[in-house]
């Protein structure tokens, strides 16, 4: 961000690791756990759209509408970087058994959330994790203002996106037809205002 006048303007130091941590690339997080070749990811990443989103959940004197002030969802891209402050009603995740876990990262901790771009290129071999971020208790509903700081890593848009070879298992068919990011996003996008005007 450059002052018209006074040069740069400094990030502010709480924003700095959830920076230094995008930096890096979801390659850095992905290689160990997939065996694939950090290039696929580099190249796919090359022009991409990924966010940082700082959020605030105000605190409230009345029942919330919803027992979550933020519904269960998964992530469109393919990681996602976040830490939050440890006011209640905070993150959860959902397991394989249908359990959902509390996810608290501790000062200088963060949590990374699977993506949906994942799943397509491991050939499920990785399920995009599912989230939510849950209603403080009554108690606390007054005095529970929530801050989180969610780095969202996409692909570019033009980054055809299909499953890897090195997922593909032999005897296994790929699960997804190829599909550019920009394809995804926009079929998740359309698919979400849909169930959002349903009665
Ligand atoms: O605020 C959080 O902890 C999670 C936010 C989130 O899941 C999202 O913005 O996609
Ligand atoms: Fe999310």
């Amino acid at each position: 961000m450059a002052g018209a006048a006074s040069g740069p303007v400094p990030c502010h130091p709480a924003l700095h690791p959830p920076y230094a941590l995008a930096g890096r690339h979801p390659a850095a997080y992905l290689r160990s756990g997939l065996s694939i070749p950090e290039e696929i990811f580099l190249n796919a990443h090359r022009r991409n759209i990924s966010a940082l989103r700082l959020i605030c959940y105000p605190e409230s004197q009345t029942p919330l509408a919803t027992p979550t002030r933020g519904g269960a969802h998964t992530d469109y891209g393919s990681l996602t970087i976040l830490t939050a402050d440890n006011a209640t009603g905070g993150l959860q995740a959902k397991l394989r058994s249908g359990n959902w876990v509390d996810v608290s990262p501790q000062p200088g901790q963060f949590a990374i959330n699977i993506g949906d771009i994942m799943p397509v290129w491991s050939n499920d071999r990785w399920v995009s994790t599912p989230h939510r971020v849950v209603a403080p208790p009554a108690s606390d509903r007054s005095r529970s203002r929530r801050h989180s700081i969610v780095f969202f890593h996409q692909p570019d848009p033009d980054a055809r996106i299909a499953p890897l070879p090195a997922c593909i298992a032999s005897g296994e068919t790929a699960h997804y037809p190829p599909a550019t990011y920009g394809d995804h996003w926009r079929h998740k996008w359309l698919s979400t205002r849909q169930q959002s005007i349903l009665p």
